[in-house]
Protein backbone atom coordinates (compact mmCIF):
# COMPACT_ATOMS: atom_id res chain seq x y z
CA UNK A 1 0.00 0.00 0.00
CA UNK A 2 1.58 3.58 -1.36
CA UNK A 3 1.07 6.85 0.67
CA UNK A 4 2.26 9.94 -0.17
CA UNK A 5 3.49 10.81 3.35
CA UNK A 6 5.84 7.84 3.08
CA UNK A 7 9.26 9.81 4.02
CA UNK A 8 7.68 12.57 6.13
CA UNK A 9 9.56 11.21 9.18
CA UNK A 10 12.26 9.08 7.28
CA UNK A 11 13.55 11.99 4.74
CA UNK A 12 11.61 15.05 5.15
CA UNK A 13 13.68 16.20 2.50
CA UNK A 14 13.56 14.08 -0.31
CA UNK A 15 10.65 15.50 -2.70
CA UNK A 16 12.17 19.09 -2.38
CA UNK A 17 15.63 17.59 -3.31
CA UNK A 18 13.94 15.55 -6.33
CA UNK A 19 12.00 18.65 -7.58
CA UNK A 20 14.85 20.46 -7.27
CA UNK A 21 17.25 18.34 -9.30
CA UNK A 22 14.95 18.37 -11.76
CA UNK A 23 14.03 21.63 -12.44
CA UNK A 24 17.47 22.31 -12.31
CA UNK A 25 17.72 19.89 -15.42
CA UNK A 26 14.85 21.09 -17.16
CA UNK A 27 16.06 24.40 -17.12
CA UNK A 28 19.22 23.76 -18.88
CA UNK A 29 17.46 21.27 -21.17
CA UNK A 30 13.80 21.48 -21.23
CA UNK A 31 13.74 18.51 -23.38
CA UNK A 32 14.89 16.41 -20.30
CA UNK A 33 11.57 17.15 -18.87
CA UNK A 34 9.68 14.77 -21.33
CA UNK A 35 12.75 11.97 -21.18
CA UNK A 36 12.04 11.84 -17.41
CA UNK A 37 8.61 11.05 -17.69
CA UNK A 38 8.80 8.49 -20.81
CA UNK A 39 11.29 6.99 -18.43
CA UNK A 40 8.50 6.12 -15.56
CA UNK A 41 6.26 5.14 -18.58
CA UNK A 42 8.76 2.34 -19.58
CA UNK A 43 9.67 1.72 -15.92
CA UNK A 44 5.99 0.85 -15.08
CA UNK A 45 5.11 -1.08 -18.11
CA UNK A 46 7.75 -3.71 -17.52
CA UNK A 47 7.78 -5.40 -14.27
CA UNK A 48 6.03 -2.20 -12.67
CA UNK A 49 7.09 0.85 -11.30
CA UNK A 50 10.29 -0.77 -9.85
CA UNK A 51 13.30 0.70 -11.52
CA UNK A 52 14.00 -1.79 -13.39
CA UNK A 53 14.79 0.31 -16.29
CA UNK A 54 17.36 1.90 -14.29
CA UNK A 55 19.67 -1.17 -14.68
CA UNK A 56 22.59 -1.08 -16.40
CA UNK A 57 22.31 -3.47 -19.52
CA UNK A 58 19.39 -5.99 -19.91
CA UNK A 59 15.63 -3.87 -20.11
CA UNK A 60 17.65 -0.89 -21.74
CA UNK A 61 18.50 -2.68 -24.46
CA UNK A 62 15.42 -3.66 -26.02
CA UNK A 63 14.12 -2.46 -29.13
CA UNK A 64 11.89 0.30 -27.61
CA UNK A 65 14.82 1.57 -25.14
CA UNK A 66 17.77 1.17 -26.97
CA UNK A 67 19.78 4.20 -28.38
CA UNK A 68 16.55 6.44 -27.36
CA UNK A 69 16.48 6.42 -23.26
CA UNK A 70 17.75 9.56 -22.07
CA UNK A 71 17.77 10.72 -18.14
CA UNK A 72 19.39 8.61 -16.18
CA UNK A 73 22.32 10.74 -15.35
CA UNK A 74 19.90 13.39 -13.67
CA UNK A 75 18.23 10.50 -11.93
CA UNK A 76 21.47 9.24 -10.43
CA UNK A 77 22.34 12.39 -9.75
CA UNK A 78 19.39 13.06 -7.61
CA UNK A 79 19.66 9.77 -6.08
CA UNK A 80 23.55 10.71 -4.78
CA UNK A 81 22.22 14.06 -3.22
CA UNK A 82 19.86 11.81 -1.27
CA UNK A 83 21.99 9.55 -0.26
CA UNK A 84 24.07 11.70 1.49
CA UNK A 85 21.21 13.49 3.86
CA UNK A 86 19.11 9.66 4.03
CA UNK A 87 21.02 6.62 3.76
CA UNK A 88 19.11 4.05 1.77
CA UNK A 89 15.70 5.33 2.30
CA UNK A 90 14.43 6.93 -0.74
CA UNK A 91 14.03 4.18 -3.50
CA UNK A 92 15.22 4.71 -7.20
CA UNK A 93 11.38 3.71 -8.48
CA UNK A 94 9.61 6.64 -6.00
CA UNK A 95 12.62 9.13 -7.13
CA UNK A 96 11.65 8.18 -11.16
CA UNK A 97 8.03 8.59 -10.24
CA UNK A 98 8.19 12.03 -8.33
CA UNK A 99 10.61 13.37 -11.33
CA UNK A 100 7.88 12.40 -13.65
CA UNK A 101 5.51 14.58 -11.91
CA UNK A 102 7.82 17.28 -11.32
CA UNK A 103 9.00 17.37 -15.40
CA UNK A 104 5.07 17.83 -15.82
CA UNK A 105 4.93 20.86 -13.54
CA UNK A 106 8.38 22.33 -15.13
CA UNK A 107 7.28 22.69 -18.35
CA UNK A 108 4.04 24.14 -17.10
CA UNK A 109 1.70 21.31 -16.95
CA UNK A 110 -0.47 19.99 -13.71
CA UNK A 111 0.64 18.45 -10.55
CA UNK A 112 -0.84 16.13 -8.18
CA UNK A 113 0.55 14.34 -5.24
CA UNK A 114 1.98 11.35 -5.63
CA UNK A 115 1.85 7.77 -3.44
CA UNK A 116 4.89 6.74 -2.45
CA UNK A 117 6.86 3.56 -0.76
CA UNK A 118 8.04 1.67 -3.94
CA UNK A 119 10.87 -0.42 -3.50
CA UNK A 120 13.58 -1.43 -6.29
CA UNK A 121 13.78 -4.44 -8.37
CA UNK A 122 16.97 -6.58 -8.40
CA UNK A 123 16.21 -8.45 -11.46
CA UNK A 124 15.38 -6.29 -15.24
CA UNK A 125 14.46 -8.44 -18.55
CA UNK A 126 14.64 -6.89 -21.68
CA UNK A 127 11.94 -9.70 -23.26
CA UNK A 128 9.50 -8.40 -21.47
CA UNK A 129 10.20 -4.56 -22.10
CA UNK A 130 9.78 -6.01 -25.92
CA UNK A 131 6.63 -7.70 -25.32
CA UNK A 132 4.69 -5.06 -22.79
CA UNK A 133 5.80 -1.82 -24.49
CA UNK A 134 3.50 -0.36 -27.11
CA UNK A 135 5.60 0.78 -30.52
CA UNK A 136 4.87 3.68 -32.77
CA UNK A 137 3.48 1.29 -35.36
CA UNK A 138 0.83 -0.30 -33.32
CA UNK A 139 -2.84 0.44 -34.29
CA UNK A 140 -5.35 1.52 -31.96
CA UNK A 141 -6.73 -2.14 -30.81
CA UNK A 142 -3.05 -3.32 -30.05
CA UNK A 143 -2.53 0.42 -27.98
CA UNK A 144 -5.82 -0.46 -26.20
CA UNK A 145 -4.63 -4.39 -25.63
CA UNK A 146 -1.52 -3.29 -24.43
CA UNK A 147 -2.61 -0.56 -22.03
CA UNK A 148 -5.53 -2.80 -20.68
CA UNK A 149 -2.42 -5.72 -19.68
CA UNK A 150 -1.82 -2.92 -17.68
CA UNK A 151 -5.62 -2.14 -15.95
CA UNK A 152 -5.14 1.21 -18.14
CA UNK A 153 -8.35 2.01 -19.68
CA UNK A 154 -9.48 3.74 -23.60
CA UNK A 155 -9.73 7.28 -21.35
CA UNK A 156 -6.08 6.99 -19.75
CA UNK A 157 -4.97 5.55 -23.22
CA UNK A 158 -5.60 8.76 -24.60
CA UNK A 159 -4.82 11.07 -21.89
CA UNK A 160 -1.37 9.25 -21.27
CA UNK A 161 -0.83 9.75 -25.08
CA UNK A 162 -0.52 13.33 -24.17
CA UNK A 163 2.59 12.85 -23.13
CA UNK A 164 3.58 13.32 -26.43
CA UNK A 165 2.77 17.50 -25.87
CA UNK A 166 6.95 17.56 -25.26
CA UNK A 167 9.83 15.87 -26.58
CA UNK A 168 10.97 14.22 -29.57
CA UNK A 169 11.13 11.21 -31.90
CA UNK A 170 13.62 9.65 -33.79
CA UNK A 171 12.95 9.73 -37.60
CA UNK A 172 12.99 6.17 -37.57
CA UNK A 173 10.13 5.79 -36.06
CA UNK A 174 7.82 8.38 -38.30
CA UNK A 175 9.52 7.39 -41.22
CA UNK A 176 6.86 5.64 -42.72
CA UNK A 177 4.55 7.44 -41.81
CA UNK A 178 5.45 10.87 -43.76
CA UNK A 179 6.40 8.69 -47.16
CA UNK A 180 3.25 7.28 -47.84
CA UNK A 181 2.84 4.59 -45.31
CA UNK A 182 -0.65 6.26 -43.89
CA UNK A 183 -3.07 8.51 -45.96
CA UNK A 184 -4.01 9.95 -42.53
CA UNK A 185 -1.48 12.70 -42.41
CA UNK A 186 -1.40 16.49 -43.18
CA UNK A 187 0.51 17.17 -46.72
CA UNK A 188 2.40 20.13 -45.94
CA UNK A 189 3.04 18.70 -42.14
CA UNK A 190 4.27 15.64 -43.61
CA UNK A 191 6.82 17.05 -46.38
CA UNK A 192 8.05 19.91 -43.77
CA UNK A 193 9.40 16.72 -42.15
CA UNK A 194 11.11 15.16 -45.03
CA UNK A 195 13.85 17.70 -44.39
CA UNK A 196 15.16 16.41 -41.60
CA UNK A 197 14.27 12.54 -41.97
CA UNK A 198 15.01 11.35 -45.36
CA UNK A 199 14.24 8.19 -47.15
CA UNK A 200 17.12 6.43 -46.58
CA UNK A 201 19.59 7.35 -44.04
CA UNK A 202 19.42 9.85 -41.01
CA UNK A 203 17.29 7.29 -38.89
CA UNK A 204 18.60 9.44 -35.61
CA UNK A 205 17.39 12.65 -36.57
CA UNK A 206 14.81 14.22 -34.39
CA UNK A 207 11.52 15.97 -34.90
CA UNK A 208 9.07 17.65 -31.77
CA UNK A 209 6.04 15.36 -31.31
CA UNK A 210 4.15 18.25 -30.47
CA UNK A 211 4.63 20.58 -33.83
CA UNK A 212 3.12 24.26 -31.55
CA UNK A 213 4.49 24.20 -28.29
CA UNK A 214 7.25 21.24 -28.05
CA UNK A 215 8.55 22.12 -24.83
CA UNK A 216 5.29 23.20 -22.73
CA UNK A 217 2.99 21.09 -21.36
CA UNK A 218 -0.22 21.63 -22.73
CA UNK A 219 -3.10 20.34 -24.43
CA UNK A 220 -1.76 21.71 -28.09
CA UNK A 221 -1.23 17.64 -29.06
CA UNK A 222 -4.49 17.44 -29.37
CA UNK A 223 -5.19 20.51 -31.56
CA UNK A 224 -2.75 18.67 -33.58
CA UNK A 225 -4.76 15.84 -34.30
CA UNK A 226 -7.50 17.07 -35.25
CA UNK A 227 -5.64 18.77 -37.78
CA UNK A 228 -3.66 15.39 -38.69
CA UNK A 229 -0.56 16.53 -37.52
CA UNK A 230 0.64 13.59 -35.08
CA UNK A 231 3.67 12.74 -35.60
CA UNK A 232 3.63 9.37 -34.76
CA UNK A 233 1.19 6.19 -36.14
CA UNK A 234 0.53 5.70 -32.60
CA UNK A 235 -0.72 9.28 -31.90
CA UNK A 236 -2.66 9.60 -35.14
CA UNK A 237 -5.10 6.56 -34.75
CA UNK A 238 -6.55 8.44 -31.62
CA UNK A 239 -8.28 10.60 -33.85
CA UNK A 240 -9.16 8.52 -36.78
CA UNK A 241 -12.95 8.29 -37.02
CA UNK A 242 -12.77 5.88 -34.43
CA UNK A 243 -14.35 5.74 -31.07
CA UNK A 244 -11.49 7.53 -29.22
CA UNK A 245 -12.58 10.73 -31.58
CA UNK A 246 -14.85 12.72 -29.56
CA UNK A 247 -12.19 12.37 -26.06
CA UNK A 248 -9.37 13.89 -28.84
CA UNK A 249 -11.78 16.49 -29.33
CA UNK A 250 -12.86 17.19 -25.81
CA UNK A 251 -8.97 17.41 -24.76
CA UNK A 252 -8.58 19.55 -27.21
CA UNK A 253 -11.13 22.37 -26.53
CA UNK A 254 -10.97 21.83 -22.49
CA UNK A 255 -7.15 22.02 -21.01
CA UNK A 256 -9.00 21.27 -17.45
CA UNK A 257 -10.43 18.08 -18.79
CA UNK A 258 -7.36 17.21 -20.27
CA UNK A 259 -5.40 18.01 -16.98
CA UNK A 260 -7.91 15.81 -14.61
CA UNK A 261 -7.98 12.92 -17.26
CA UNK A 262 -3.43 12.91 -17.56
CA UNK A 263 -3.31 12.72 -13.69
CA UNK A 264 -5.67 10.08 -12.85
CA UNK A 265 -4.25 8.28 -15.11
CA UNK A 266 -0.27 9.05 -14.14
CA UNK A 267 -1.75 7.99 -10.48
CA UNK A 268 -3.16 4.68 -11.75
CA UNK A 269 0.12 3.57 -14.12
CA UNK A 270 2.18 5.02 -10.94
CA UNK A 271 0.23 2.30 -9.13
CA UNK A 272 1.29 -0.66 -11.43
CA UNK A 273 2.31 -3.59 -9.48
CA UNK A 274 5.15 -1.87 -6.80
CA UNK A 275 7.11 -3.85 -4.87
CA UNK A 276 6.27 -2.99 -1.49
CA UNK A 277 7.23 -4.09 2.05
CA UNK A 278 10.34 -5.83 2.33
CA UNK A 279 9.92 -6.92 -1.13
CA UNK A 280 13.48 -5.78 -4.04
CA UNK A 281 15.92 -3.35 -2.08
CA UNK A 282 16.42 0.23 -1.29
CA UNK A 283 19.22 0.32 -4.50
CA UNK A 284 22.38 2.46 -3.03
CA UNK A 285 22.97 3.30 -6.78
CA UNK A 286 20.15 3.20 -9.37
CA UNK A 287 22.23 1.82 -12.08
CA UNK A 288 23.06 -1.15 -9.81
CA UNK A 289 21.69 -3.90 -7.70
CA UNK A 290 23.53 -3.85 -4.01
CA UNK A 291 26.10 -5.90 -3.68
C1 LIG B 1 0.55 4.74 -26.11
C2 LIG B 1 1.62 4.18 -26.60
C3 LIG B 1 2.92 4.92 -26.82
C4 LIG B 1 3.75 4.73 -27.88
C5 LIG B 1 3.53 3.79 -29.04
C6 LIG B 1 4.86 5.63 -27.70
C7 LIG B 1 5.94 5.71 -28.55
C8 LIG B 1 6.95 6.64 -28.47
C9 LIG B 1 8.04 6.75 -29.40
C10 LIG B 1 8.29 5.86 -30.58
C11 LIG B 1 8.79 7.83 -29.01
C12 LIG B 1 10.04 8.34 -29.69
C13 LIG B 1 11.27 7.59 -29.20
C14 LIG B 1 12.50 7.90 -30.03
O1 LIG B 1 12.35 8.16 -31.22
O2 LIG B 1 13.62 7.82 -29.49
C15 LIG B 1 8.19 8.38 -27.83
C16 LIG B 1 8.65 9.47 -27.15
C17 LIG B 1 8.10 9.93 -25.98
N1 LIG B 1 7.08 9.34 -25.27
FE1 LIG B 1 5.85 7.90 -25.93
N2 LIG B 1 4.70 6.35 -26.55
C18 LIG B 1 3.52 5.94 -25.97
C19 LIG B 1 3.03 6.37 -24.75
C20 LIG B 1 3.66 7.25 -23.92
C21 LIG B 1 3.28 7.51 -22.55
C22 LIG B 1 2.17 6.78 -21.81
C23 LIG B 1 4.13 8.46 -22.10
C24 LIG B 1 4.19 9.08 -20.72
C25 LIG B 1 3.17 9.18 -19.90
C26 LIG B 1 5.01 8.81 -23.18
C27 LIG B 1 5.97 9.79 -23.13
C28 LIG B 1 6.85 10.08 -24.16
C29 LIG B 1 7.71 11.24 -24.17
C30 LIG B 1 7.68 12.36 -23.14
C31 LIG B 1 8.52 11.14 -25.30
C32 LIG B 1 9.66 12.07 -25.72
C33 LIG B 1 10.93 11.63 -24.99
C34 LIG B 1 12.16 12.47 -25.27
O3 LIG B 1 12.09 13.48 -25.97
O4 LIG B 1 13.23 12.09 -24.75
N3 LIG B 1 4.72 8.04 -24.26
N4 LIG B 1 7.06 7.63 -27.52
CA1 LIG C 1 9.91 -1.62 -14.22
CA1 LIG D 1 3.00 21.01 -26.04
Amino acid sequence: QLSSTFYDTSCPRALVAIKSGVAAAVSSDPRMGASLLRLHFHDCFVQGCDASVLLTGMEQNAGPNVGSLRGFGVIDNIKTQLESVCKQTVSCADILTVAARDSVVALGGPSWTVPLGRRDSTTASASLANSDLPGPSSSRSQLEAALLKKNLNTVDMVALSGAHTIGKAQCSNFRTRIYGGDTNINTAFATSLKANCPQSGGNTNLANLDTMTPNAFDNAYYTNLLSQKGLLHSDQVLFNNETTDNTVRNFASNAAAFSSAFTTAMIKMGNIAPLTGTQGQIRLSCSKVNS
